[in-house]
């Protein structure tokens, strides 16, 4: 029996590793057709012996039965949205608003506003909780079931170092290519076709039958740390930073997010990323340009629900996709 279960390990681990390589680093480290022999051994061996099974298993990501409603979940720290700037001279006011309340010029970490669904992600000790939507930026939607199917999100953080309660937040959103999959399985089926990703997200979050949610290629990039539990637990002083430790955890977060120190690489990277905004694998409506250093944004605080430190600059609105 002690092989078994440490064949059942030995995969496991192997299985997540090829996950964490595939979704977090955008390397996979193996050919498809090795990676579902691996899967089906373990599916095969978790069938044999159920209860040898481990919580943080890929076999273990589509939940059981469709759930009958959503449990409300209250966030324990607001989900709060973002002021938008739509021009230059706006950027340059909202520049000249947060750098007069600072003893040093501010560097902007910038990232791009992925056109998804804002969620929040418990890990208690490391091992993925419960996952609920913004909703009104207090309460939100038990969609936990849901974002485990989701193949990008870590079920178990990687390496060490995380506290004992990590919330991370981020963008669930589907990307172009799946979108693209998506409709085009609706329209075989004469069903109805999804307006965009972001309405494809949405809907396939908020199935209660969560095989549903399975079948819809969703992706994850995490875009900041919520609560941290014990809050004296020693986290990174600026927000790329902190991503990038995300990222070490197991969590991926976008490749294009970089920090810029001043108006001019600011204003530099919203015109690269709106560039090549459609050669992108996923839908963006803007940028997302925060105060880097976390002193600096604790000093600025938030004003009514949007942080001070923060602003989406927002991209001229995309013509409507006719379908
Ligand atoms: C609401 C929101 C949305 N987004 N999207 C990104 N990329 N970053 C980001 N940050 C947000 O809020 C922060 C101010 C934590």
């Amino acid at each position: 029996m002690q092989a078994i279960q440490d064949e059942i390990k030995q995969l496991t681990d192997q299985l997540n590793q090829h996950n964490y390589r595939y979704y977090v680093d955008d390397a996979p480290s193996i050919p498809d057709v090795e990676y579902d022999r691996l899967m089906r051994r373990l599916q095969a061996l978790e069938a044999e012996y159920p209860e040898l099974a481990l919580g943080d298993s890929p076999t273990q990501r589509v939940g059981g039965e469709a759930l009958s409603k959503f449990n409300q979940v209250t966030h324990l720290k607001p989900m709060l949205s973002l002021d938008n700037v739509f021009s230059e001279e706006e950027f340059n006011a909202f520049y000249k608003r947060v750098d007069d309340k600072l003893a040093e010029a501010p560097a902007f970490c910038c990232e791009p506003k992925l056109d998804g669904l804002a969620v929040s992600i418990l890990y208690r000790d490391g091992v993925f909780e419960r996952a609920a939507t913004r909703g009104d930026g207090t309460v939100g939607e038990d969609i936990t079931e849901n974002v485990r199917t989701i193949k990008s999100v870590p079920l178990r953080l990687r390496g060490s170092g995380f506290p004992p309660l990590l919330e991370v937040r981020g963008e669930v959103f589907m990307p172009k290519a799946a979108f693209e999959a998506v409709n085009d399985k609706a329209r075989a089926k004469g069903e109805k076709l999804f307006v965009n990703p972001r309405n494809a997200a949405a809907g396939s979050l908020r199935q209660l039958d969560s095989k549903i949610t399975a079948s819809r290629s969703l992706a994850f990039y995490a875009y900041a740390l919520g609560v941290v539990e014990p809050e004296t637990w020693p986290l990174a002083a600026s927000h790329f930073e902190q991503l990038m430790q995300l990222k070490e955890w197991g969590c991926p977060v976008s490749s294009e997010v970089k920090v810029c120190a001043d108006i001019p690489s600011v204003l530099a990277y919203y015109q690269d990323i709106l560039t090549r905004r459609s050669e992108l694998a996923y839908e963006i409506d803007g940028v997302v340009l925060k105060v880097n250093d976390i002193a600096q944004q604790q000093t600025l605080g938030f004003v009514a629900k949007a942080p001070r430190w923060a602003t989406a600059y927002k991209f001229p609105a995309q013509e409507e996709i006719t379908l």
